[in-house]
């Protein structure tokens, strides 16, 4: 971590000079930036978090910007003094760039990009609080260097008012002689007034205490005893005791509770009969996992070892793709990649789309680096992801698993950023501000840092595919010459976000703060050049055979009879694979509220005549008449009783989750034990690690769950896959529907046939003649991809083009449709620009939690700059009711 730039000294003269510095205030309702003057000997770098007066209050700030010179426009009696540093380099000079770039991009204030750095009430923790001015017991932390410019006397200078004299008596009452704010407001009346007359007598002052350090927090942890086991265990408690055994003999007591479902008074039985031992231990609250066996580097496969090997003669920035199919060992490709790096004291990041994930894939490796691992999702708690984010700052080499908000995680020397499941959405914000995709965030990141980003899937998202397989060498070699100019001394951090855009003279020298937001954003469309590298694995571990795909035709099984939702295949193979004591796994895709409508007697599905995408079944609220409706360009029809195509009566609006099809389950296989694996039964921690070691276990036959199952799961023994119905997926009314559609039904057929055992999938469908469905059966992706590509083109839909979607939400269905219509005519001119315009339409499910939402979907040409009007613009043609979202690069279009 290179320091930029050293404003406040003057090496030569060696004499402190006046400064300014630019700061962002957490105070609710302060926006913008702000100037303060820096006194000597106070020195003060981008990134530092400063106290600084604020109106009447003391609060935090954070160092944008040093200035030599004040603002032309402020008068130098307005500039008032940074108090103090709270916390010098809390962000270093790239990470500050990070943090402005995602703010340009994604048209978000910066102080909103730096509240989802941070992790939650950081900033708030700081806690104000007020003192005697001149006491010389007081704490330490702040300088009284105010004092010398204040009178000392203890007296005040004339009567003071009785809230004044009553908070002077408080603080001289209190031993250190001063009190929270907090804490003398609650004691005195008209606190406020009073606190404001001391301060204008200098008798008292406000100051920001920082974060301290937290309390180190005990836990109850269980310890197996090793006794001999007496003879009145129950059969519950004999059982604890293995799971215990067979997790390595400890655990955490809430883990361990969780694990084995039980109470902590069937603990406190077995604490009795001297099994366990039950004790508090100190803890860092970092989010612990069982103990995991030690584990030593694999022997690479040839593949695995070249993929390696051309990763490791990389140096700087490179986004690299590695496409693996299913159970190709991409993990250990990570490991053996990360594992040098530490070594040279550098720290790795590693994103994964969701928590579902995490457990197995952190398992492994702590397994492989034991505690040098952390793990940062949102789902650990406050105290969790606040002693994480510390433990990140202290320097050490260490490798960080998080979800998406983990792209911002503040680690030292970062050597290498992965991607695990790279096509995967849920890297994508929707809500709220800043919409950022952490792929892209990475990718700035990892440029920043001058290292490598390694994107990995089996299914690469077209984006990833067409940018770094797509394109030639020759962007290559045109990089190599944009580099070498970071790091040095005397570099605005603000100048090298717009590197990409050296080509477009003119606008590369204008300065970021004189560049509009939405105007940036689309600068940035032209596609950059930059090093890239392809790598692929091409087969499974040990040449195991991808599974093969049996379609079966759900039309069929209707006319021939079977109303069930299982196939007479899925059906015999479930049966088999009961008595060959293996396992598998029933997929269900399950969404929200909305969904497509289908005719199950001929598979006919309603799309809009103007836009190609299904349409969604739309109820506004339950009285009013069914409507279909194209959420795209707002076309309507109602919901027909019977279908178009073939007057079959079967013509419904598709959707079973996963309760029904567990109860079914039940019904027609007694014998088969099931375990539900979906965000009903997942929601609480630990959740999803408690569910997948039951199913690890053998402790059931089946996990019938939804998308979270696509994902990462590897399992030897499940040797069966049943996807019971593709359709949801195939018609989702979105331009992505086919993209997801190929990688979650590729992904979840990979889940089986992963151990010596050969896998089976059976995929359920009403389509079986889709396109996905057949490139899904032979494994084919890049003839997909080309079909989508060549689809996605003629639509001029991403990567062909870029989207905004302007998202407006209101409590009043009347102010948010208006709202839309303006803003959509305060665009029209956009035409002329090349930018196709749809909408403004009600979103799918127009009312959600009592707000009516409706959009505006921009498509951009990618081929030249775009000026949008400016955000705040647009917010202004908003009633006060309506919030309006901007979401770059949106994901979700419904
Ligand atoms: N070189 C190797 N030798 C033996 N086993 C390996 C090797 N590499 C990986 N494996 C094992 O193969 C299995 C699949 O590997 P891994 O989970 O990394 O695949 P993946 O490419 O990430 O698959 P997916 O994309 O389906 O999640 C794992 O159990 C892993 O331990
Ligand atoms: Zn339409
Ligand atoms: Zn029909």
């Amino acid at each position: 971590m290179s320091v930029l730039a050293e404003p406040g000294t003057n090496d030569q003269a060696n004499v402190p000079m006046t400064t300014w510095v630019e700061v962002l205030v957490d105070c609710p309702g302060a926006q913008g930036i702000f100037t303060y003057r820096l006194l000597p000997p106070l020195i003060v770098q981008p990134g530092d978090l400063l106290s600084v007066p604020f109106g009447m209050q003391q609060v935090g700030a954070i160092a944008i910007r040093c200035l030599e010179q004040p603002p032309a426009d402020l008068e130098a009696k307005q500039i008032r003094d940074v108090d103090a540093t709270l916390q010098s380099r809390f962000f270093s000079a790239t990470y500050w760039q990070l943090l402005n770039r995602v703010a340009d991009y994604y048209c978000t204030p910066l102080m909103q990009v730096v509240r989802v750095a941070l992790p939650p009430g950081l900033l708030s923790r700081s806690q104000r609080r007020v003192r005697l001015v001149g006491r010389k017991d007081q704490g330490e932390r702040i300088k009284d260097k105010d004092a010398t410019s204040l009178s000392l006397t203890s007296s005040p200078p004339h009567p003071l008012t009785p809230a004044a004299q009553q908070l002077l008596t408080l603080l001289h009452a209190s031993k250190t002689g001063d009190y929270s704010w907090q804490y003398l407001q609650r004691q005195c009346q008209g606190a406020y007034r009073g606190l404001q007359e001391l301060v204008k007598d200098g008798l008292v002052a406000n100051y920001l205490e920082p974060p301290t350090t937290v309390r180190p927090k005990q836990r109850l942890a269980v310890t197996l005893v090793a006794s001999p086991a007496p003879f009145d265990l129950t059969p519950r408690q004999q059982e604890i005791l293995a799971v215990l055994r067979r997790q390595g003999g400890e655990l955490w007591l809430t883990d361990l509770l969780q694990l084995c479902q039980t109470s902590s008074t069937t603990l406190k039985g077995l604490a009795q009969k001297g099994q366990v031992v039950i004790q508090p231990r100190e803890v860092l609250r970092r989010e612990g996992g069982p103990t995991v066996t030690a584990d030593v580097a694999k022997s690479l496969t040839p593949d695995q070892a070249a993929a390696l090997e051309q990763l490791q003669a990389l140096s700087g920035f490179t986004q690299v793709l590695l496409h693996g199919v299913t159970g190709s060992g991409k993990t250990e490709v990570y490991l053996q990649a990360i594992a040098p790096l530490l070594q040279q004291g550098q720290s790795a990041l590693v994103l994964v789309p969701e928590i579902g994930l995490t457990p197995q894939l952190t398992d492994r490796f702590r397994a492989r680096f034991g505690d040098r691992v952390c793990v940062y999702h949102s789902a650990l708690s406050e105290g969790e992801r606040y002693d994480t984010w510390r433990q990140m700052l202290n320097g050490e080499a260490q490798i960080v698993i998080g979800t998406r908000s983990a792209v911002f995680a503040p680690l030292p020397r970062l050597g290498l950023i992965v991607l695990d499941e790279e096509h995967d959405s849920s890297f994508k914000q929707d809500q709220p501000a800043p919409c950022y995709h952490a792929r892209t965030v990475a990718e700035w990141r990892a440029e920043l840092e001058q290292c490598p980003l390694l994107l990995g899937s089996a299914t690469p998202s077209l984006e990833s595919w067409v940018r770094i397989r797509g394109q030639g060498a020759e962007g290559r070699r045109e990089e190599r010459g944009e580099r070498g100019e970071r790091g040095e001394r005397g570099e605005e951090p603000e100048s090298t976000p717009h590197l990409e855009l050296k080509t477009q003279s003119s606008l590369a020298k204008r300065h970021v703060h004189k560049v509009a937001p939405s105007e940036l954003a689309l600068l940035k469309t032209l596609p950059p050049s930059f090093p890239r590298l392809f790598l692929s694995l091409p087969s499974r571990v040990y040449d195991r055979p991808l599974p093969p795909i049996e379609v079966v035709d759900m039309r069929q099984e209707l006319h021939q009879g079977n109303r069930s939702v299982f196939s007479r295949s899925l059906r015999l193979a479930l049966i088999a694979m009961k008595e060959r004591q293996q396992q598998g796994i029933l997929f269900i895709h399950r969404r929200g509220h909305s969904t497509f409508v289908s005719c199950r007697s001929c598979g006919y599905v309603v799309t809009c005549p103007n836009c190609d995408v299904s349409m969604a079944y739309h109820h506004s609220h339950t009285e009013a008449t069914p409507l279909l409706r194209c959420h795209y360009c707002n076309y309507n029809r109602l919901l027909p009783n019977d279908c178009p195509s073939c007057q079959s009566t079967y013509f419904k609006h598709f959707g079973s989750g996963t309760q029904q099809i567990a109860q079914a389950l039940t019904q027609q296989f007694p014998d088969l034990r099931s375990i539900r694996f979906d965000s009903d039964t997942t929601r609480t921690k630990g959740a999803h690690r408690a569910l997948l070691t039951h199913f690890a276990a053998g402790e059931a036959d089946i996990l019938v769950g939804t998308q979270m199952l696509a994902k990462g799961i590897d399992l030897p023994q499940v040797t069966l896959v049943g996807i019971l119905s593709a359709d949801g997926l195939l018609h989702m009314a979105d331009y992505r529907a086919s993209e997801r559609a190929f990688q979650t039904l590729t992904q979840v057929a990979g889940r089986c046939g992963r151990g010596d055992d050969p896998g089976r999938v059976i995929l359920q469908t009403y389509s079986p003649e889709a396109a996905v469905i057949q490139a899904v059966q032979q494994h084919a992706y890049e003839r997909f991809v080309d079909d989508e590509l060549q689809h996605r083109s003629q639509l001029h839909y991403p990567p062909y083009s870029r989207l905004v979607l302007l998202r407006f939400a209101s409590t009043s269905p009347v102010a948010v449709q208006q709202a839309a219509e303006r803003v959509a005519l305060a665009l029209a001119d956009l035409e002329a620009q090349g930018v196709e315009r749809l909408g403004p339409a009600p979103a799918t499910i127009l009312r959600v939690a009592r707000r009516y939402h409706w959009q505006i979907l921009l498509k951009l040409p990618l081929d030249q700059p775009v000026t949008l009007p400016d955000a705040t613009a647009l917010r202004v043609l908003c009633a006060s009711s309506v919030s309006l979202t901007i979401d770059i690069d949106p994901l979700h279009l419904l």
